[in-house]
């Protein structure tokens, strides 16, 4: 078998799109604020695109940066001023942080109806319990791509390779909520390979490049890549062997060029949706 490439840049630009139309259909512009903290230079690739995908579709979108020695207390100030702020709808904190700041402290602050990251708990809760709230952009842009590589999802066996509470917990969630069968496993699961074998869908979000190697793919799979993994050679790299895994998965998404721009579309989708809640269609 050689596997359909699930061509995640493209389903963004068509998302992307999408959202632009209604926006354009909008009384207000949606207010996005991206605050970044730091130099870390990948953050500052993801945050330049997410400010001109955003500035794109219509929304009232800025980026605003902050020094790496900024403490957690001035964080947590910006927050507060951005949830009392009635242009803003959805406010995001590039992670990582500095190790001065606690990643759970600040992402406790924003006000659940503005976290269009889908990270804090009242979100999580939401989720857990098949309520509406904010979900985490990731999985949701995994279960975009797996609806466009037409999976049957109801009954089918997923494994989701990953515990993460950004990705992997999510994407179980997401994919228990479409009437999958789901394992979690994890750097302690047993034979994690024959885990794997197993799914019929195969999301591997662990950060580890090239870690699922091709034998690790049931025949006639999709697999979902979430790894972005910078090697030493300046290449990108999935958590997936592509070329060994295409050879045998019915459908798999590419590393750069899947998940990674799916991201950054859901992103824009939850700051739309964020909007339309908090004002109505009329703003
Ligand atoms: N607050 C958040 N921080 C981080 C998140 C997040 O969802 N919320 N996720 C990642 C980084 N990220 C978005 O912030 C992100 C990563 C990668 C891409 C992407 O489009 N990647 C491209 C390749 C880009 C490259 O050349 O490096 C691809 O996969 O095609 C988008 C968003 C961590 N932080």
């Amino acid at each position: 078998m050689t596997a359909r490439i699930i061509d995640g840049k493209a389903v963004a630009e068509r998302l992307r799109g999408a959202l632009a139309a209604r926006i354009a259909g909008l009384s207000f512009q949606p207010g996005l604020r991206v605050v970044r903290v730091g130099d870390d230079p990948a953050s500052g690739v993801y945050v330049r695109n997410k400010d001109r995908a955003a500035a794109a579709a219509g929304f009232d979108s800025a980026t605003l940066q902050l020094p790496a020695e900024t403490t957690e207390a001035d964080l947590l100030a910006l927050v507060a001023r951005l949830n009392a702020d009635p242009a803003v709808d959805g406010i995001l904190v590039q992670l990582p942080l500095p190790p001065q700041i606690r990643q759970e402290a600040v992402i406790a602050a924003i006000d659940p109806a503005k976290d269009v990251d889908g990270f804090h708990p009242v979100n999580a809760g939401l989720l857990a319990t098949q309520q509406p709230g904010l979900v985490p952009c990731t999985p949701k842009g995994c279960m975009h791509l797996l609806r466009e590589a037409g999976a049957s999802l109801s009954g089918a066996r997923a494994v989701v390779l990953g515990r993460s509470q950004i990705v992997g917990r999510p994407m179980a969630q997401l994919l228990l909520a479409a009437d999958c069968t789901v394992t979690i496993a994890h750097s302690r699961t047993r034979d994690l390979a024959a885990e794997c074998r197993r799914a019929e869908i195969l999301v591997a979000a662990v950060g580890r490049p090239e870690m699922v190697r091709g034998d690790w793919i049931g025949e006639g799979a999709i697999v979902i890549d979430v790894g972005i993994n910078r090697l030493p050679s300046g290449k990108l790299a999935g958590d997936v062997a592509f070329a060994e895994a295409a050879a045998r998965a019915a459908a798999i998404t590419p590393v750069p060029g899947g998940v990674g721009p799916m991201t950054i579309a859901c992103l824009l989708e939850n700051t739309l949706e964020a909007a339309l809640r908090r004002r109505g269609p009329a703003g």
